[in-house]
Formats: C-alpha cells, sequence, structure tokens
C-alpha cells in the first residue's frame, strides 16, 4: 500500500487524529542551495538565477538562494555574489543565503540580503568536517553573526543537522538537537530547521504491536520543544521515508495512530528532489517539493503554491543537470486530487 493510500484510509477510520494539522504550510525551498551544492560538475551561474527567478514566479514566499562560504569547501557556491546580484527579487519573497562565520556576514552585508541562516548541529564530528571547528566555537561564531544581523536588521533562521543520527557519530541524543535548538533561539533565530542529513529517521512502523523500525521521528518532534510555529522539518529521502516522516512532524503517526501535539508548519524541500550535502556521507536528495505540495492538497493544507508551474521547474532543473527528476509526482497526479 503506498503512502496515499496509507493516508486516505487513515484520515477516514481516524478522522480526529487528523485535527492537529495546521491549516497552513510554509515551503521553504531549498534547491539553489541546498539542491546545487553537492554538484560536481559547476551550475552556470545563469542556470541558478534561471532556476531562483522561476521557484519565486511559482508562488514560493522563501527560497534558499545561495551560501556564502569558502568556496574552497563548497566549490559550486562560489559565484553567490554574481546569483544574488542577477535574480529578480519578488516583494514578498524571501532569499535567504547560508552565512557561517563573519566573514561571510560582511559579504552578505553587501548585497542586500534580508535574511540568512546560520548552521550547526548536534553532532561534534559532523561540526568538525562541515565547518571545522566544535559545537561550542560554532555557537559562538553563530553569536557573533547573530549580532551583525541584529544590528542591520536581517532576519536569521537556524539549522541543526543530524537531528535523527550522524554519518561519524552514529546515535544522536533528542536532548541534544533540543539543547543546541534552544541555543539558537536565544541567540535570535525566528525560526530552527531540524535536519535529518542523511535521511534516517524513522516514522514508526508497527505491525500487530511488533516495531519493526524505531519511532526517531516521533520521539525527536515530542522531545524537542520550542514554541508553536517555530520548528521546521527538513528531510532527505536516502531511505524513502521522507514522506512518512513528515506525515509525522506534521502532527501524527498514521501508522501507529498516535497524535503529536506540537507539529511543525514549515517544511523544507527541494525541487525535483535534488540535493545533498557534501560533508555527510549517504546524504541523498532533499525530499521533493513536488511531492510535499501533493501530500499537502491530499491533507487539505493550504501552501499557496502553483503545483504545475512548480512541476515545470523541477523539469527544467532535471534536464540542465542531466538527471532523472526524483519527485514522485508530476503535474497530472494533482488533477487526481479530489
Ligand atoms: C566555515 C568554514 C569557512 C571554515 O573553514 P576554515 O578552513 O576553518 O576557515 P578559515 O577561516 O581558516 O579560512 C580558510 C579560507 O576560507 C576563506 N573563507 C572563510 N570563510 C569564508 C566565507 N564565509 N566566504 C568565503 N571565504 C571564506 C578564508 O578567507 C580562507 O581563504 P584563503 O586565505 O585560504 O584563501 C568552511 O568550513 C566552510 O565554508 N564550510 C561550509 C560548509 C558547507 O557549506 N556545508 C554545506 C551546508 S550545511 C548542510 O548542507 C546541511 C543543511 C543546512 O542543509 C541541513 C541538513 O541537511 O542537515
Amino acid at each position: 500500500m503506498n503512502i496515499v493510500n496509507k493516508i486516505n484510509l487513515v484520515k477516514s477510520a481516524y478522522p480526529h487524529l487528523f485535527k492537529n494539522f495546521p491549516k497552513t504550510v510554509k515551503i521553504v525551498e531549498v534547491s539553489p542551495r541546498d539542491g546545487l551544492q553537492n554538484e560536481k560538475q559547476f551550475v552556470p551561474t545563469e542556470t541558478k538565477i534561471n532556476l531562483i527567478n522561476k521557484l519565486s514566479e511559482s508562488g514560493l514566499k522563501v527560497v534558499e538562494s545561495t551560501s556564502f562560504v569558502s568556496p574552497k569547501a563548497i566549490p559550486q557556491m562560489a559565484d553567490a555574489v554574481e546569483v544574488l546580484k542577477g535574480i529578480n527579487r519578488i516583494e514578498g519573497v524571501s532569499y535567504p543565503v547560508l552565512v557561517p562565520n563573519v566573514k561571510g556576514m560582511e559579504t552578505a552585508l553587501k548585497c542586500n540580503v534580508e535574511e540568512i541562516a546560520v548552521f550547526g548541529a548536534a553532532s561534534e564530528a559532523f561540526t568538525q568536517k562541515n565547518i571545522k571547528c566544535s559545537i561550542e566555537e560554532s555557537l559562538k561564531r553563530f553569536s557573533d553573526v547573530i549580532q551583525m544581523a541584529k544590528e542591520n536588521q536581517i532576519r536569521v533562521r537556524g539549522y541543526v543537522s543530524c537531528v535523527m543520527g550522524c554519518p561519524y557519530e552514529g546515535e544522536i541524543d533528542p536532548q541534544n538537537v533540543q539543547l543546541v535548538a534552544q541555543i539558537m533561539k536565544d541567540m535570535g533565530c525566528y525560526e530552527i530547521s531540524l535536519g535529518d542529513t542523511i535521511g534516517i529517521g524513522t516514522p514508526g512502523i508497527k505491525f500487530f504491536q511488533i516495531i519493526l523500525l524505531a519511532e526517531k521521528t516521533e520521539i525527536l518532534f515530542n522531545t524537542v520543544k520550542l514554541e508553536r510555529g517555530m520548528l521546521a522539518a527538513h528531510f532527505h529521502n536516502t531511505y524513502d521515508r521522507a514522506i512518512q516522516n513528515l506525515v509525522v512532524a506534521l502532527g501524527v503517526n498514521i501508522i501507529v495512530q498516535i497524535s503529536i501535539q506540537n507539529g511543525i508548519s514549515v517544511i523544507d524541500s527541494s525541487v525535483a528532489g535534488i540535493g545533498g550535502c557534501p560533508y555527510a556521507k549517504g546524504a541523498s536528495g532533499n525530499v521533493a517539493t513536488e511531492d510535499v505540495l501533493f501530500l499537502l492538497d491530499l491533507l487539505g493544507i493550504e501552501h499557496g503554491v502553483d503545483v504545475h508551474k512548480l512541476c515545470q521547474v523541477g523539469d527544467y532543473i532535471s534536464k540542465e543537470l542531466n538527471r532523472d527528476n526524483l519527485a514522485g509526482v508530476s503535474s497530472k497526479d494533482f488533477e487526481k486530487i479530489i
């Protein structure tokens, strides 16, 4: 039984479980950054600009556009300044960029950014590999960056990576995720995105009360508590479980019929499912925006995106990258939803 049938079945049998779902969900489109950062061939700046413009024309309100990081660490983002200069900024659309340190923030300020994202992790080993410092040192750096952002009225989003586990350390205690998320929030991040960097979240698969897989996703979202609306889910689809994990994060475990009280209403996703982190072995594509929109339509949750335009963007970037489109649904599938 596929996920769509499962959701419909559970929805009709247990309508009360679905009352926790938010009425609307904000999509944070990460394909121009997370989607492209791991591409081996340099993607032409013009293609990146076209991608961002097409995404914002589809009704998306947040399009994470690039990173002001070391070009030695992420060569694909070396044209960050040109990308930001080249895009058509639509009023009401936010174009956040990743910033790891003061040097990145200085460049961001010159590019008139209105929103940035700092990115940490709940794993020491991943933090060392990704940004070459300890968690403690990373938080000090973020504090300096956030101070500069505050002085310039720039909004700051925070990422916590490896929330379900780390490719180097293995298990990560959800309490550590809570700790890092809370510190970032206290520093001034308006939203915290929880990154299942290598896609190992499990939505709790049970068969007649026998647990076949640990319920990592449910445990995490029941442990990490910030104010309602502050948490975002950033899932990778390495083992094809991102959509099931999202249903749990939104508020209910459809398989074991349990409600999460404080579900998320912000989802990070990437058109055509492109993406991955070069510093996380096993991090394959992000959950596809097309699949997320399909899920939201199915659940009757508003998202404000023109799904047909968005599907065209997925086809565009897949063709440019010479890759298969990893989205599970296409434009015509949306017409079948009643
Ligand atoms: C953090 C550093 C800079 C530390 O790297 P470092 O080597 O310790 O930095 P450094 O301060 O010693 O400087 C080394 C060189 O980098 C330059 N440099 C230094 N900073 C910058 C900057 N901001 N912009 C441009 N250049 C910079 C600096 O000028 C110098 O240049 P050189 O003198 O050798 O020519 C580096 O490790 C880095 O840039 N890391 C970025 C890694 C990254 O972007 N990873 C992917 C994003 S995270 C992710 O994908 C996960 C997420 C968010 O999607 C959520 C999830 O899925 O979990």
